[in-house]
């Protein structure tokens, strides 16, 4: 689903949003090396440049200093043009990110129901703090809960695109960018 404002094909980076577990960081991958573009995860920059896992940073730091920190990186515009761009689950949320990514390229809400969510989340490794220690329903139940915080923020981007069947070819039809391999 393309809402009104969305800038056409040209506009080379690609901002992936959506709650933690959607798929930014997988089909991020995945469809930079489809389009021969570089790949960032704004997480893994942050995690680089501070020398430290998130789950650290937020235990050494909190969460309103990671918050500054994620919106700086992005705001660097310190990696390439021609990228696609996994964001941090909440980094939408906060200041004006959105805006931002709006502006300088092109976003798409990778959408997906809490339980599925839950599902991807729920493996037992410590890897997000924000959910630390929530399994089972009580997971679902929060991610319930902060998706309808989030919502509103997550649906201003340009593109949504249900995140069940995800495909490559399914990316690039939202964001407007031809497939030739189809037309033989
Ligand atoms: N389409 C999919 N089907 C099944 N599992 C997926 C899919 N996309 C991502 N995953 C898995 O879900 C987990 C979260 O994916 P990830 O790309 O890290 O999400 P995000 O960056 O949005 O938090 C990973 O274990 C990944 O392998
Ligand atoms: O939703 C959030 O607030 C967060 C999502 C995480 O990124 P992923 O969406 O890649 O898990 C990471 O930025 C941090 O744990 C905070
Ligand atoms: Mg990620």
């Amino acid at each position: 689903m393309t809402n009104a404002n969305a800038p056409d094909a040209s506009a080379h980076r690609i901002f992936l949003i959506g709650y933690m577990g959607c798929g930014k960081t997988t089909w991020g991958k995945k469809l930079a090396a489809r389009l021969n573009y570089a790949f960032v995860d704004l997480d893994t920059i942050l995690e680089e440049k501070e020398g430290m896992t998130i789950p650290e940073y937020f235990t050494t730091h909190g969460e309103a200093a990671f918050r500054n920190l994620e919106s700086a990186i992005l705001k660097s515009g310190d990696y390439p043009q021609r990228a696609v761009i996994s964001t941090g689950g909440g980094l939408p949320c906060f200041f004006d990110n959105l805006e931002w990514m709006n502006a300088n390229g092109q976003t798409i809400y990778m959408n997906l129901p809490p339980a599925v969510l839950a599902s991807r989340l729920d493996n037992g490794k410590d890897e997000r703090p924000i959910i630390r220690g929530k399994h089972g329903d009580e997971l679902i139940a929060f991610i319930e809960e902060k998706l309808a915080e989030r919502e509103g923020f997550y649906t201003q981007a340009q593109h949504t695109i249900n995140g069940i069947n995800m495909s490559v070819e399914r990316l690039m039809d939202e964001l407007g960018i031809e497939h030739p391999e189809e037309n033989v």
